[in-house]
C-alpha cells in the first residue's frame, strides 16, 4: 500500500481470486464467439471498437452463485436509450462519466483473455487516459453512449450489482450506516470493501455531526479549504465530507486503511466509499463476557502494537484524533498487516441504528478516564488515542478487558476510579508490566506518548527491535488539498448507474425499492415523520395555532416503532442491550495539546455547554451561538443540563431484528408515500418560507435534539435555522411571548415557528426560568434501580425544548409509562400539549416551498 495505488498490491491480491466453475460472462451486444487477441492502440486514448468480444470474470467457488450471460443489454437496447436520453438531458455529466466508464469497460473486456500483466498495462492505460478520455467526451456519438450501456450491464437479473467497475459480490460487514461489500474491480480484479452509506441520514445528521467535530466544522483535515455552507442553496450533503474525503484519500500509510474513492449515486440514496479490502478481518474479537482464548504472544504483541503505533502517530501528525481504537477497528489485510480503520469519515456520519447493524462491544471499555464523566471539559485527543492502545494491547495479551462492568455507568466509574489487575503479574515480563501501567495511566498528563513509545524498552525489544523513525515514518505527509481534490473528492454516477438499475429491475420485474432489505435505522426516521404527521395533523385538524411539542412520550415511541413491543419488553431489551449496543465515543471536542498556539486561538470558542446524544452515547460541546437572528446578541450559553452522564444511558432497544426489518419494510415504504404526500399537497398553513442563509453556518445553525431513551428508541431532530421572513419577524414583534424564530427541516419540509420564552416547569410556571436540572445525591443514588434513563436536553432556546419537561418526562417514565397520551391524544393524533405544560415548543407554521424541498431532496 505504500505506492497509495491498488495496483502496487495487485498481483499478490488478484492471486486470491481463483478460477471456479462460476463465472460472469459479460458480453456487448454483438458477443459471438470469443476475441482475437486485442489490439491495444494508445494514439487516441480508446481501446478499439472492434465488436465481439467476452469477457470472463472468475470469483472464488462458493461466493458468486451462477451468474448468467447479461441479457439485458440484447433485449433493452431500446429502453436502455431511452433512460440514457432522459438522463443525458438532466446532467451534463452524462457523457463523460459514461465514457469514463466505456473507457474502463472497453478494458474490461480485454481483461478476461489478458494475463495480469496486461490487466496492470490496461488499468493503468485505463486510468491514465482518463483525462484525455474526458476532452474526447464531447465527440461522443450517442451511439457510443448506448454501446456504454450495453457494456456496463453487470448488474444482472439475479441481482448482482456494479458500481463503476466494482463488481459487487457480498456483504462482509455491517457498518452503522449501511452494508459493506467485498466488491472486484472487473479490470484488475482487485478487491475493495466498499461501504454503503444513506445521504438521507447523512443529511439529517449533519448538525450534529458538524457538532461533534467541534468548531472546526467539517475540518478536521482542516488544511484544505472549508467545505461549502452545507446551508447555502448549491450545497449537498455530501459537501460535509467533501474536505474529509478529500483529505483522507491524500493518506497513504502501511498502517492505515486505504480509501480510494467516494461514489456519489446522486439519483439515489446511496453513496459508497471505497476501502482497501483487508481479508483477515478484525484483529481478534472482544468480549464483555468473554476471554479470548487465542492470544497473542508476546512477539506479536509487539508486532501488531509497533505498527499500530506508527499508523497512529502518522494520523496524529496530521492532526487526526482516531477516538475509537479498539480491536474492532483494527483490521488485517491478506498478509496480516495492521490496517487501523474508521477513522474520520467513518465519525462523520452519525452512528445511528448501531443496535441493529454491529455491536460495538465493549466500546465503552476502551474511553480513557478522562472522558467517562459527564462534565468533561477539553479533553486531549492525542492521550485518549494513547488509552484506548492501552486497553488494546492488554486485551491483545490477555484476551479480556483490563475493565469490565455491567452498566455503562458502573464501567465509567470503575475506569475513573479502580485499578485493573494483570493477570499472573509475576510471570509477566516486567517491561510489558510497566508499558501497561504506563498506557493505562488514569491522569492524561501523566500518560505515556506516542513519542515516548517509540523509545519504550519492551515496544523495542530494548532497541532490538526499533521503530522507523518518526520522519520516515511520517515522510509521505498529506500534501496540501487544492480546490481540484475537494471537487473531484466525490465522484457522481448517477446516470449510469440509475440506468443499470432501471434496466435491471425492469428485468426483474422489481417495482418497489421496498422489497429490499432496509436498515434498521428506518425505525428512527419512521419516529421521525410520526412527529410530522402528528403535527401536520394537528394543524390540519385544529386551528393553525395549534401548538405541539416535539418530545413525544416514549410509550409512543414505542408504539411507533416496534407495533408489538410493550415497553415492558423494551425496557428489558434495553437494559440487555445495554452495554453491547452502545457505541460510546470520545465526547467532547478534543484539543490537542501539542497543537500550535495559533490553531488553539483559531480555534477558541466562547462558552457553551455539553449535550449528549443518548442513542450513541457521544457528547458534544456546543458554543454559545448567536442568535439566529444576526443582528441580536449571542445567547448565552447555560449550564451544561445533562441530568444524567452518557453512562447513564440506556441504549436503544435491541428490537428484535426481524420485527425490526419488517417493520423497517413498512416504514420505508411510508416514508416514500408520506415525502410524496409532502410534496402533493403542498397545502400551505403559511406563504412558503424562502431560506436565506445570511451568516456562517457557525453562527446561524441551532440543532434541535430531542432525546427519547425510556425505550426503544432515541431521536435526534435536526432542524436547520434559518432567518425569519419579515412576516414572521413582525408577528415575532408584535407578541412578545412570541419571540422566537423559524427553523426548517429539510428532512421533512417542515417549518416551525419556535418560541424564544425560557422554559418553564410544571409546579412552577410563572418563573419563566430556565431549569437546569442538577442531578442530586439522592438521583444519583436511585437511578441504577429505574431503567429509565433522563434524557438531556440544553435548555437552550435554540433547541424550543424544556430540559425541565424533558428530564421530568424521562424520570417519570418509570412510573407513568406514557401510552398515547401525555403528548398525544388518545387517537394519537393532536399532540395538544397538557395544561401546565411548559414552553410548548415548535409550532408548525408552514411548508417549505416544493421547489426548495426538491433542491435538497436533489441535492
Ligand atoms: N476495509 C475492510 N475490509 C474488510 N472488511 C471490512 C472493511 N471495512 C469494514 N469491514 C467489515 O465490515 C464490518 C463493519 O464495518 P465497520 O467497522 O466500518 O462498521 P462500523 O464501525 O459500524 O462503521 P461506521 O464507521 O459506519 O461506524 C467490520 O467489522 C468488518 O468486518
Amino acid at each position: 500500500m505504500d505506492s497509495g495505488h491498488p495496483l502496487a498490491e495487485q498481483q499478490s491480491t488478484a492471486d486470491a481470486v481463483t478460477v471456479s466453475d462460476t463465472t460472469i460472462q459479460t458480453n456487448n451486444n454483438h458477443a459471438t464467439a470469443a476475441p482475437p487477441a486485442p489490439p491495444i492502440t494508445f494514439d487516441d486514448g480508446f481501446l478499439p471498437l472492434d465488436g465481439s468480444t467476452t469477457t470472463t470474470l472468475s470469483f472464488e467457488s462458493g461466493i458468486h452463485p451462477a451468474l448468467t450471460t447479461t441479457e439485458i443489454a440484447s433485449a433493452n437496447a431500446d429502453t436502455a436509450d431511452q433512460l440514457a436520453k432522459q438522463l443525458a438531458n438532466q446532467q451534463t455529466t452524462v457523457l463523460t462519466e459514461t465514457l469514463s466508464s466505456f473507457t474502463s469497460n472497453r478494458s474490461s473486456i480485454y481483461n478476461g483473455t489478458s494475463n495480469s500483466n496486461n490487466n496492470n498495462l490496461l488499468s493503468t492505460f485505463s486510468s491514465t487516459t482518463s483525462s484525455a478520455s474526458r476532452r474526447s467526451s464531447m465527440q461522443l456519438s450517442k451511439v457510443e453512449v448506448r454501446e456504454t450501456l450495453d457494456a456496463s450491464l453487470t448488474e444482472n437479473a439475479d441481482g448482482f450489482q456494479q458500481l463503476k467497475q466494482y463488481i459487487l459480490i457480498k456483504e462482509i460487514g455491517k457498518g452503522a450506516f449501511g452494508k459493506v461489500h467485498l466488491a472486484q474491480d472487473e479490470n484488475t480484479n482487485i478487491r475493495y470493501a466498499v461501504k454503503e452509506f444513506s445521504k438521507s441520514k447523512l443529511r439529517k445528521k449533519d448538525k450534529a455531526n458538524l457538532f461533534k467535530l467541534g468548531p472546526r466544522g467539517r475540518g478536521r483535515g482542516r488544511r484544505g479549504p472549508e467545505a461549502p455552507n452545507p446551508l447555502t442553496s448549491e450545497s449537498s450533503p455530501l459537501d460535509l465530507i467533501r474536505g474529509e474525503v478529500a483529505i483522507l484519500k491524500k493518506l497513504h500509510h502501511r498502517n492505515i486503511v486505504k480509501l480510494y474513492e467516494v461514489l456519489d449515486v446522486s439519483a439515489e440514496d446511496s453513496m459508497y466509499m471505497v476501502f482497501e479490502y483487508c481479508e483477515k478481518g478484525v484483529l481478534m474479537p472482544v468480549s464483555l463476557t468473554e476471554k479470548y482464548e487465542n492470544v497473542f504472544s508476546d512477539a506479536e504483541c509487539r508486532d501488531v502494537f509497533q505498527q499500530i503505533i506508527l499508523g497512529i502517530e502518522y494520523l496524529h501528525e496530521h492532526d487526526i484524533i482516531h477516538r475509537d481504537i479498539k480491536p474492532d477497528n483494527l483490521l488485517r489485510s491478506g498478509d496480516g498487516t495492521v490496517k487501523i480503520v474508521d477513522f474520520g469519515v467513518s465519525e462523520m456520519f452519525n452512528k445511528k441504528g448501531d443496535d441493529l447493524t454491529k455491536k460495538s462491544a465493549g466500546s465503552p471499555a476502551f474511553m480513557a478516564p478522562e472522558l467517562c464523566r459527564h462534565d468533561h471539559g477539553e479533553v486531549s485527543g492525542r492521550a485518549t488515542d494513547v488509552w484506548s492502545m492501552g486497553v488494546t494491547l492488554y486485551c491483545m495479551r490477555y484476551g479480556t478487558l483490563p475493565y469490565v462492568s455491567e452498566s455503562i455507568l458502573e464501567m465509567h466509574r470503575v475506569i475513573r476510579e479502580e485499578d485493573y489487575q494483570i493477570p499472573n503479574e509475576e510471570m509477566e515480563d516486567p517491561r510489558f508490566v510497566a508499558l501497561i501501567h504506563k498506557l493505562l495511566e488514569k491522569d492524561p498528563v501523566k500518560r505515556i506518548t506516542i513519542e515516548q513509545l517509540r523509545v519504550d524498552p519492551w515496544i523495542t525489544n530494548n532497541d532490538r527491535e526499533p521503530l522507523i523513525s518518526k520522519d520516515e515514518n511520517t515522510a509521505n505527509a498529506v500534501t496540501e488539498v487544492t480546490e481540484e481534490d475537494l471537487r473531484s473528492a466525490v465522484q457522481k454516477i448517477s446516470s449510469l448507474a440509475t440506468v443499470i438499475k432501471a434496466i435491471a429491475r425492469l428485468k426483474r420485474g422489481i417495482k418497489s425499492p421496498a422489497s429490499r432489505p432496509i436498515s434498521a435505522t428506518a425505525v428512527l426516521q419512521s419516529f421521525e415523520s410520526t412527529i410530522s404527521d402528528r403535527m401536520q395533523d394537528a394543524d390540519e385538524d385544529t386551528t393553525p395555532t395549534t401548538t405541539s411539542s416535539i418530545t413525544l412520550s416514549t410509550a409512543n415511541t414505542a408504539a411507533v416503532t416496534t407495533g408489538t413491543t410493550s415497553v415492558a419488553e423494551s425496557k428489558k431489551i434495553s437494559l440487555e442491550g445495554s452495554m453491547n449496543d452502545v457505541s460510546l465515543q470520545g465526547g467532547t471536542k478534543p484539543v490537542d495539546s501539542e497543537q500550535k498556539p495559533e490553531e488553539k486561538a483559531a480555534e477558541e470558542e466562547p462558552q457553551g455547554y455539553q449535550m449528549c446524544d443518548f442513542e450513541t452515547g457521544i457528547c458534544y460541546w456546543v458554543p454559545a451561538k448567536k442568535s439566529p437572528d444576526a443582528t441580536t446578541t449571542s445567547t448565552p450559553a447555560p449550564e451544561p443540563a445533562v441530568t444524567a452522564s452518557a453512562a447513564d444511558v440506556v441504549a436503544p432497544a435491541d428490537i428484535v431484528k426481524e420485527d425490526a426489518v419488517r417493520e423497517d419494510a413498512k416504514v420505508e415504504k411510508k416514508e416514500e408515500s408520506d415525502k410524496e404526500e409532502v410534496r402533493e399537497k403542498e397545502v400551505t398553513l403559511a406563504p412558503p418560507v424562502e431560506i436565506t442563509t445570511t451568516a456562517p453556518i457557525e453562527d446561524n445553525e441551532t440543532t434541535t435534539t430531542t432525546t427519547t431513551t425510556t425505550t426503544t428508541t432515541t431521536t435526534t431532530t435536526t432542524t436547520t435555522t434559518t432567518n425569519m421572513t419579515e412576516s414572521k419577524k413582525d408577528e415575532a414583534e408584535t407578541d412578545a411571548e412570541q419571540e422566537g424564530y423559524q427553523v426548517c427541516d429539510f428532512a421533512t419540509g417542515m417549518c416551525y415557528w419556535v418560541p424564544a420564552k425560557k422554559a418553564k416547569v410544571d409546579s412552577d410556571q410563572s418563573t419563566g426560568a430556565p431549569t437546569v436540572v442538577e442531578k442530586t445525591k439522592k438521583e444519583e443514588a436511585t437511578k441504577d434501580a429505574v431503567p429509565v434513563v433522563a434524557a438531556a436536553v440544553p435548555s437552550s432556546p435554540a433547541s424550543g425544548l424544556d430540559p425541565g419537561r424533558v428530564t421530568e418526562e424521562a424520570s417519570s417514565g418509570a412510573k407513568t409509562p406514557v401510552s398515547g397520551s401525555g403528548s398525544g391524544s388518545p387517537n394519537g393524533r393532536s399532540p395538544t400539549p397538557s395544561p401546565g405544560s411548559l414552553n410548548p415548543g415548535p409550532r408548525l407554521i408552514g411548508k417549505l416551498s416544493r421547489d426548495r424541498l426538491a433542491m435538497f431532496e436533489n441535492s
